[in-house]
């Protein structure tokens, strides 16, 4: 029987996975490498591996065969037909509370044990649906750019694709949907999450601060200084609109992406280098800067139902390693700030040693006023969760 040859692969692959890279990237290359699959199996042995992942921490004894199968049918909110032949007797209830599916299991345990880190997280976190949500594979999302909306919107729907406005600029589509040849990537609509995209409301915050308005004949200097492939950058061009943009991030590869994305999103004069801010600001031969970004790296653990490898194989240890990585990360991206400047502090993490312990740090270092903080939770929405941060020079 297929099914239950497809359960015996996504053994043998959770076996010789061992959490070092994205899991995405490790089954393709098995898929690449063992052509007899087709994407019906694919499509099953990836989503009965993700199911074992999805139980995160809760029920590490349990051999992997029986873990995937209650993943299956704690994620399953529906009857399907893997369910039907791999554990029938639980394919009727798929439609049951989670409540009521924890206790039909033959090892029933607790929903805070798939994330037992509660002491550890921020302010205003509910833990209950946080653990509840790595169960979900969130949407796909988009955020139209200016002057785009109706355009994006006409042609996923003559594409047949459904989508939902969870925000004025943002569409939510089903995660597996097929965009690339649909719209133009970048250029009419960004991949970015939810929660990204309302770091947004912090920059308009700056965009209409009175130091913004005070230098309003002025394009603002922006330096996004963990750039990545430059989401946060397009995000800051299409709300200040027009401004002296520098990138830089730690891995020279990354700014390749970044260059093609730039190339796409009509982004064409900006500086971009490589170097590590957690040891100097660098001589960027520039004078200093309005605004500094630092997206800075992070536990990720606001994505983790996304990646929920990372939740499975995750050290608490790297929760403290992080944050003294992103207190002298902010420490010298301060030194770049123009007087009246902002900082832009943010991460993808849900624990408050990222988040809230950064901000008094910042506070108690340097000579910077707190505007706001946010913690935009994503977990009801099918979304990440992100924490930001405004500060201004004084
Ligand atoms: C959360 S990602 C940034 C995401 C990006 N801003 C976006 O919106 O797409 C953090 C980035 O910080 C970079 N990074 C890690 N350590 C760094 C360091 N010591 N100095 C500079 N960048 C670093 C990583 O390579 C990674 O690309």
């Amino acid at each position: 029987m297929k099914y239950f040859s497809h359960l015996n692969t996504a053994v043998q692959l959770l076996q010789q996975y061992n959490g070092t890279q994205p899991f995405g990237s490790f089954i393709k290359q098995f898929f690449s490498q063992h052509k007899k699959y087709g994407s019906k199996d694919r499509k099953n042995i990836a989503h009965l591996c993700y199911a074992f992942f999805r139980l995160g921490k809760a029920l590490p004894q349990l051999p992997a065969e029986e873990r995937i199968l209650t993943g299956l049918f704690l994620c399953s909110h529906e009857p399907n037909e893997l369910l039907q032949y791999l554990q029938p007797e639980w394919n009727d209830k798929t439609r049951f509370s989670l409540q009521e599916k924890l206790s039909e299991l033959n090892h029933p345990f607790n929903i805070h044990e798939l994330f037992p880190w509660k002491n550890e997280l921020s302010n205003g976190i509910d833990h209950e649906a946080l653990c509840s949500s790595f169960l979900t594979q969130p949407d796909l999302f988009l955020r139209l750019r200016p002057g785009k909306e109706t355009m994006v919107k006409n042609k996923l729907q003559q594409a047949g694709i459904t989508f939902r406005e969870t925000a004025p600029s943002c569409l939510a589509l089903p995660n597996a949907s097929k965009i690339d040849t649909i719209i133009e990537v970048d250029k009419e609509a960004v991949i970015q999450d939810h929660s990204s995209q309302r770091i947004g409301e912090l920059m308009e915050l700056i965009r209409t601060s009175s130091y913004a308005r005070h230098t309003a004949n002025k394009t603002p200097d922006i330096w996004d200084a963990c750039a990545a492939s430059g989401g946060k950058s397009i995000l800051a061009f299409d709300i200040f609109k027009n401004i002296n943009l520098t990138v830089s991030d730690v891995r020279k590869t990354i700014l390749i992406n970044l260059e093609k994305r730039f190339a796409a999103a009509g982004i064409s004069h900006y500086h971009a280098f490589a170097g590590d801010l957690s040891i100097s600001a660098f001589n960027i031969q520039q004078s200093l800067f309005d605004i500094v970004i630092t997206d800075v790296p992070c536990s990720g653990s606001g994505t983790w139902s996304r990646t929920p490898e990372q939740l499975y194989y995750f050290d608490p240890q790297q929760i403290n390693r992080y944050s003294m990585l992103q207190k002298k990360i902010t420490d010298n991206a301060i030194t770049m700030l123009k007087p009246g400047g902002f900082l832009l502090y943010c991460t993808c993490s849900v624990f408050k040693q990222e988040n809230e312990e950064v901000v008094e740090h910042i506070q108690q270092q340097h000579s910077l006023q707190l505007h706001r903080w946010a913690l935009m939770t994503g977990y009801n929405l099918k979304a990440d969760t992100l924490f930001g941060a405004v500060f201004q020079k004084l």
